[in-house]
């Protein structure tokens, strides 16, 4: 059987010829949750948006042992999701943008729109709305939301719409008060584990020790151009 998700020889350069990082290995499997630490700037980020293909780069990225060109890039990246730290602020609403991811789904479901695209767009909501997020707050301009109130609509949208299997979050909770991240924390978790989710592995960056501690269960460290994993958390 294949792996869920290898990355092999994994190299990525900057548009001005700097080398970011090279030769990052990794396999994830089923319950993993890779955490990736490592000081600002040393490439977490981009090394996401490679796993996502949002990202130029060398090496071999395999998703159930096929590339994600295979799969057609928009139907890869429903499976294996990048939620970004900060959103690129869109124009209109977060209503009008989960309107948009909906219909991705729908397309992948049978080729088409279908008239399940409001039950899709329900869940999203529904997990928002356990994290605080009033309803009223998804027909607001994103401009005027707060980074925690986008940060967590972002990440209601990536694991509600339920096709992740592979969810690639990039510092997921760093603008939520310690009570909201433990929540959100939680429920990603339990995610995980549901036999009713498609989600299968996560690979998470923070920056914080404690989060590292409480959500990995294996430690990817960026350092001196590449990664190495480490068998516990770094303190
Ligand atoms: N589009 C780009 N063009 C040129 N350089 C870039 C681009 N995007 C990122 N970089 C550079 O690549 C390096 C890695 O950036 P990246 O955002 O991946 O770091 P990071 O480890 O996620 O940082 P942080 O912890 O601060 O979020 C940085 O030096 C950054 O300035």
């Amino acid at each position: 059987m294949s792996d869920l998700f290898a990355i092999r020889d994994l190299s990525c350069t900057s548009e001005d010829g700097t080398q970011i990082f090279s030769g990052v290995e990794l396999t994830l499997a089923e319950g993993d949750v890779v955490v990736v630490q490592g000081k600002s700037g040393c490439g977490k980020t981009t090394f996401l948006k490679c796993l996502a293909h949002l990202n130029l780069y060398n090496g071999h990225i395999l998703f159930c042992g096929k590339t994600p060109k295979s799969y057609g890039i928009p139907l890869y990246r429903t499976k294996v999701a990048y939620v970004p730290q900060r959103p690129p602020l869109l124009a209109s609403t977060p209503r009008t943008f989960l309107a948009t991811a909906s219909s991705f789904k729908a397309r992948r479901r049978n080729g088409r729109k279908d008239s399940r695209l409001n039950e899709d767009m329900e869940h999203p909501v529904k997990i928002a709305s356990s994290w605080g997020i009033d309803t009223q707050l998804w027909d607001r301009e994103w401009s005027n939301l707060s980074g925690g109130e986008i940060q967590r609509i972002a990440l209601a949208i990536g694991i509600g719409l339920d096709t992740a299997e592979v969810l690639l979050l990039d510092e997921p909770t760093s603008a939520l008060d310690q009570d909201s991240c433990l929540l959100v924390e939680r429920h990603i978790l339990d995610t995980l584990k549901s036999s009713e989710s498609p989600l299968k592995a996560i690979v998470w960056i923070t920056h914080s020790p404690e989060q590292a501690g409480r959500v990995g269960t294996r430690f990817l460290q960026f350092a001196d151009g590449s990664s190495y994993e480490e068998s516990n958390p770094p303190v």
